[in-house]
């Protein structure tokens, strides 16, 4: 087995892989295994640190996750991350119970004690807190390096052993020297060197689809966005014409998209298969309002679609799609117990039935690797700096059952709200902008008439990875813009309001 600098035991949190993420960042190569991986195979990587992500149980719980205990007597350098710190204060003595206040968002980090740990990051940093439990003693031996205004033991460590302890996620984007103190973990704790690189990820990327694919064909979903995309161009590299690019017309996209797209790849040379298969999908989804049920229909139907779609070409035996570990940690447990949070169709919705083997280069990084290796690969930048838009599309944004008439509501409202992003330069500011059609009616009174009409939520989100995000602070007056063309403009819509939501504990799509 080849050498791993460091191995993540994953405990389930929504966060494990951003671990991976941000040490590649550092130029440090991880991999990320089951919480309950055996000693044997840990060492088989001969790794120079562990690292114990976060999750959702309780480490006093009895349906909680321990890993062989062995891996504290390793000699090896360890940092614990939330759940991580919880087991390490229990297994060494120490105790953990439920917080009296729950701690979810922005913390201010003091520093007890100058660590190592911390070398080139400020005192009163920002940190990500997301936990319902606290450590309330500490083990003989470990000693308080910092606190934060809710968390008395916000960082402990017991440096004749090398083992490190952060109550907050240094992994996520809004930690903001979290990728530091994971570098000084790895680089200064643990002795690695900064030697793993983007290009190489490609290489390694198109050796292996060659490698599965073989001379097979492979039916490509190309939706248009930037992760289909730069899957489309890395089989174009690896396996030229044995794929065969699809992208469904499903009735669920924004206005112009189809055209947009077609036109995009036309322009590349990529003679890209549309199948209008809208009548399909709506007809499936009418009267359906579950959010999860509508997912599982759309990431069937997908599969349907393109089923058919493979039975007109001889040898097509894989499916290519641009599914991101976003889209995998939120719809099954990759390889700790974490909780699905919402079925992402090209993952959870995927049917039982399925006769294609998958071919999923991106399946482990996140939206702004993609893009970087867009870059790489020479993608243009309006494809690159594409706001991500959701496989199931608007039925994800229309609330309650979906149907032709309210879709095209929305995409009216829609449009508006992108055109006067692109016209003030907010689109390229921001990370992701959409409106949402709430099942909710108002009164309201427009040229001295009473009107009980619909409301339309706008959500603009800045993000880096779409794992954790924050509301966009745009400025007012061009809130007000787009509020007053939405209600002038389109008819049937007399309200719109501004979700000022985080994630966690909001997600960003509202189903
Ligand atoms: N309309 C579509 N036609 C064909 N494949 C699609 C379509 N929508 C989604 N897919 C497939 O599902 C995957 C995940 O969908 P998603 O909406 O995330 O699109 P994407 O290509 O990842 O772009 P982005 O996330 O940047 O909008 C896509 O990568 C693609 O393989
Ligand atoms: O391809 C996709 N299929 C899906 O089913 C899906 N659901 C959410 N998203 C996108 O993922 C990011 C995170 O969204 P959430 O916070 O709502 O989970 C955001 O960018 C969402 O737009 C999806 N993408
Ligand atoms: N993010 C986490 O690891 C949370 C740990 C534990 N479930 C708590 O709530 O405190
Ligand atoms: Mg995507």
């Amino acid at each position: 087995m080849k050498h791993v600098p460091i191995v993540v035991l994953d405990f389930g949190s929504q966060y494990t892989q951003i671990i991976a993420r941000k040490l590649r960042e550092s130029g440090v190569y991880s991999e990320i295994v089951p919480y309950s991986e055996s000693i044997e195979d840990i060492m088989a990587r001969t790794p120079k640190g562990l690292i114990l992500s976060g999750g959702p149980a309780s480490v006093y719980a009895t349906d909680s996750y321990h890993p062989d205990s062995t891996i504290f007597d390793l000699g090896l350098p360890i940092l614990g991350i939330c759940y991580g710190m919880q087991l390490i204060a229990q297994h060494f003595g120490g105790s953990v119970v439920p917080a009296s206040s729950h701690e979810y968002g922005k913390a201010k980090l003091e520093f007890i004690d100058e660590n190592e740990i911390f070398k080139d990051t400020p005192n009163g940093q920002t940190v990500w807190m997301s936990h319902g439990d606290r450590v309330e003693s500490i083990p003989s031996g470990f000693e308080k390096i910092a606190i934060s205004e809710n968390s008395p033991f916000a960082a402990i460590a017991d440096t004749s052993k090398n083992i490190y302890a952060f109550q907050f996620h240094p992994e996520v984007y809004h930690s903001e020297y979290g990728t530091k103190l994971l570098k000084n973990f790895a680089k200064y704790i643990c002795g690695c060197e900064s030697t793993w690189n983007m290009g190489s990820f490609a290489k390694e990327q198109i050796d292996r689809v060659k490698k599965q694919v073989g001379n097979k064909k492979v039916l490509c979903a190309v939706s248009g966005g930037v992760d289909s995309s730069v899957v489309a161009t890395l089989l174009f590299e690896a396996i030229g014409n044995q794929v065969i690019p699809v992208f469904v017309d499903n009735g669920l996209l924004r206005a112009n998209e189809r055209d947009q797209v077609e036109t995009i790849f036309r322009s590349r040379g990529i003679d890209l298969i549309t199948v209008d298969a809208s009548e399909k999908f709506l007809s499936k989804l009418a009267g359906i309002t579950d959010p999860e049920t509508k997912r599982k229909i759309i990431g069937e139907t997908f599969i349907e679609v393109f089923d058919t779609e493979a039975k007109k070409h001889s040898g097509v035996e894989f499916l290519a799609q641009g599914t991101l570990y976003t889209d995998v940690i939120e719809s099954v447990s990759v390889k700790g117990p974490s909780k699905t949070i919402k079925s992402h169709h090209n993952v959870g919705g995927l049917p039982d039935w399925m006769k294609f083997e998958l071919v999923e280069p991106l399946r482990e990084i996140f939206k702004d690797e993609v893009r970087e290796l867009g870059l790489e690969l020479g993608l243009p930048r309006n494809m690159i700096n594409r706001h991500p838009f959701p496989g199931p599309g608007l039925a994800i944004r229309v609330m309650g059952d979906v149907n032709k008439p309210d879709l095209d509501l929305l995409r009216k409202a829609d449009i508006i709200l992108l055109d006067v992003l692109h016209s003030t330069g907010y689109y390229e500011k921001t990370w992701q902008a959409f409106t949402v059609l709430l099942n909710v009616k108002s009164v309201g009174v427009m040229g001295d008439n009473r009107t009980y009409d619909n409301t339309v939520c706008v959500r603009i989100v800045d993000a880096t990875d779409g794992m954790t995000a924050t509301f966009a602070h745009i400025p007012h007056e061009i809130l007000e813009t787009i509020s007053r063309r939405i209600i002038n403009e389109v008819d049937g819509i007399n309200r719109v309001v501004y979700d000022i939501s985080s994630k966690p504990p909001a997600t960003i799509e509202w189903e």
